[in-house]
């Protein structure tokens, strides 16, 4: 873009669920990043989490918390749990059953704090985990968690246009592994994402350069340090530490990087997006 004008970036206040992982382990493997073999440690985790909390709040935005239960340890990857668009309430139903009891507690978070409209999916449905809103529309990814089925539930569930992903690679199992929104427009043109290319289908490709031929695209280095599981407000854009060669690319564009360190949370697969589940209201 050198010699272009880098538009203006505005953040726009959000409302985020996040879950602090007191008690975080890794006692299971349901995907490749996880050993339970090796150390981890809740407290160190439980630090990285409050650094990235504190993170959202110095931008001003809203975290509201819901409390941790024992023996569930990935409860910290919120977004896995709920899909929020115009204050509907899609719940989130799990792949494997060890994460199984999580979508009931929050079910209940959300009809104790008022959102009527809620609807529990009888597709599996690893909610944000696997859904990205442009702003116009929910792009799905599917291929290791959520069931294609689920693709037209959501669109029915919640009144929005569903675009299906596959997903290829198992390193990349959810699609906020391989994507994220950097800015929402109403007009799907404009809205700005950034992807990892080779963790989609050659078909799924082509539909994502056809959608967003500006997008920033990702390499393999930025994807193994789940560089891709980004989460921007529209201008700030908070990214595990490793990630400065994509964080540099994003300055290009006039975003601010966001340095956060989520090393004991990957672990379990997961990075800053993960422990995030946006409320749009
Ligand atoms: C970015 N990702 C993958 C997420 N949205 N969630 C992380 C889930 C990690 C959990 N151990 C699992 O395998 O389900």
């Amino acid at each position: 873009m050198q010699g272009e004008a880098v538009p203006p970036r505005v953040p726009t206040p959000r409302r985020y669920l996040m879950c602090p992982p007191r008690y975080f382990a890794v006692d299971y493997a349901i995907n490749p990043w996880m050993d339970p073999s090796k150390p981890v440690s809740a407290d160190v985790a439980v630090a990285q989490w409050t650094e990235l909390r504190d993170t959202y709040r110095r931008f001003g935005h809203t975290v509201e918390e819901i409390d941790p239960q024992p023996g569930l340890p990935d409860m910290v990857f919120a977004a896995n749990s709920g899909t929020v668009v115009d204050g509907r309430v899609l719940g989130s139903r799990f792949r494997a059953p060890q994460r199984a009891a999580e979508a009931e507690h929050f079910r209940r978070w959300f009809l104790e704090h008022g959102y009527r409209d809620l609807t529990m999916p009888e597709k599996i449905n690893e909610a944000e985990g696997d859904f990205a809103w442009t702003g116009r529309l929910l792009l799905a990814g599917t291929g290791f968690r959520t069931d294609p089925a689920a693709h037209a539930e959501a669109q029915e569930v919640l009144g929005v246009p569903v675009v299906s992903l596959q997903l290829i690679d198992p390193r990349y199992y959810h699609l906020d592994t391989a994507l994220f929104v950097l800015a929402e427009a109403t007009d799907t043109a404009t809205a700005q994402v950034v992807y990892y290319p080779d963790a989609f289908s050659p078909g799924s490709q082509r539909v994502l350069r056809r959608m967003f031929p500006d997008a920033v695209l990702a390499t393999a280095a930025d994807a193994e340090c789940f560089g891709l599981n980004g989460v921007s407000d529209g201008r700030n854009v908070v990214l595990p530490v490793e990630a400065t060669d994509l964080g540099a690319r994003l300055v290009e564009r006039g975003y601010e990087p966001v340095y956060v360190d989520i090393s004991e949370l990957r672990k379990a697969g997961g990075g800053p997006k993960c422990c995030t589940l946006e409320i749009r209201k």
